[in-house]
């Protein structure tokens, strides 16, 4: 990857990764998410059906996948510009932007946003969860999937020459299927000839991050350079989080601003709040891993953009980041309740 090499490839082209500056690794500024749609409880009809409005913010927060409209985050770019100019101000610098194939990626949108707003971004290549691979991917062979992600990062993608700059979010589910399986190996071969970063979204089940390193590992990938996404709603014990953070991945925290009663996609799973996310993140940094924890929004719906009533952008810069401050000097805090 000589040209890319030492660099880092925006949606404009090539920067020097001094130009970064605050980076959130795991962000949506366009895209659906139809695929994982939760049909409302019995009841809920009414309200999963009707606008979006101030008296239902609640039930949408606790409910978003359940809302149709709520799952098109691509219609709300001009919404969405307007954050990424306030998280500029707030500090922030870049975004890596996780859409892949399967949840409507839009380079040109993206390529776009960053020309109207200073801020650089960050494409990915590859493939979403199975759900979402079309037949023709299905049938692909692993080379043939390496060659596309590596043309992707190469020369540009969906046919324009908007060139990605990471792989990933790589989708898995638990368990992992077969379509998932070939799109792993491929995306470690094309870590290989590329040497680019890899993101990794694992399915709803506390083994899916550990099996998804291991394929990626068989097949040649280099796991110090890959991101393991959505821990805080897959690993909570902490003895488990220290076994999977001694296989070497990037340790991902990235749905700070998301605070449920109930995880809809697996309602054994109490989603950690952002205070216990705070907490996880102290505890790994006593733990010796302060220089592989990454954090995120993963804005990826309606309700978590400001204009909805939501967090924003800038949440980690302006809320996180002084509670994390605050909590310097009492660092040797306690592990969440499990
Ligand atoms: C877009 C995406 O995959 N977000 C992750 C949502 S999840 O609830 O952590 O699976």
């Amino acid at each position: 990857m000589p040209e890319q090499s030492g660099k880092v490839q925006t949606v404009l082209g090539l920067i020097e990764p001094d130009q970064l500056g605050r980076t959130m690794t795991h962000e949506h500024l366009t895209m659906t998410f139809e695929c994982s749609h939760v049909p409302p409880a019995p009841g809920d009809e009414g309200l999963a059906a009707a606008p979006i409005e101030m008296k239902h913010l609640h039930w949408l927060q606790q409910n978003p996948y359940s809302h149709h409209e709520n799952l098109l985050l691509n219609q709300e770019i001009e919404a969405v510009k307007e954050e990424l100019l306030c998280y500029r101000k707030a500090g922030g610098g870049s975004i890596v932007e996780n859409t892949t194939t399967g949840i409507t990626r839009n380079l040109p949108v993206l390529r776009q946003l960053a020309k109207e707003t200073g801020v650089h971004i960050i494409a990915g290549a590859g493939y979403y969860v199975d759900v979402t691979h079309s037949d023709e991917t299905r049938k692909m062979t692993v080379e043939k999937l390496t060659d596309i992600i590596v043309n992707e990062i190469l020369h540009g993608a969906d046919g324009t020459d908007i060139r990605c700059g990471v792989i990933g979010e790589i989708g898995t589910s638990w368990p992992i299927t077969e379509s998932e399986k070939k799109v792993l190996r491929a995306t470690a071969h094309a870590q290989t000839q590329l040497g680019c970063p890899v993101i990794i979204h694992p399915g709803r089940n506390k083994a899916t991050p550990g099996e998804a390193i291991r394929i990626l590992q068989e097949a040649g990938g280099d796991i110090s350079k890959t991101v393991m996404s959505h821990l805080d709603r897959s690993i909570y014990d902490p003895r488990e989080l220290l076994e999977f953070a001694k296989m070497g991945s990037y340790l991902e925290y990235d749905l700070f601003g998301t605070e449920v009663l109930n995880y809809q996609f697996n309602l054994d799973v109490d989603m950690l709040s952002d205070s216990q996310r705070v907490q996880t993140l102290a505890f790994l940094i006593r733990e010796g891993y302060e220089d592989r924890i990454l954090i995120a929004h993963d804005i990826h719906t309606k309700h978590r953009l400001t204009k909805y009533g939501g967090h924003g952008f800038s949440h980690i810069l302006k809320n996180i980041v002084p509670k994390m401050l605050s909590r310097v000097c009492h660092s040797a805090g306690l592990w969440h309740q499990a």
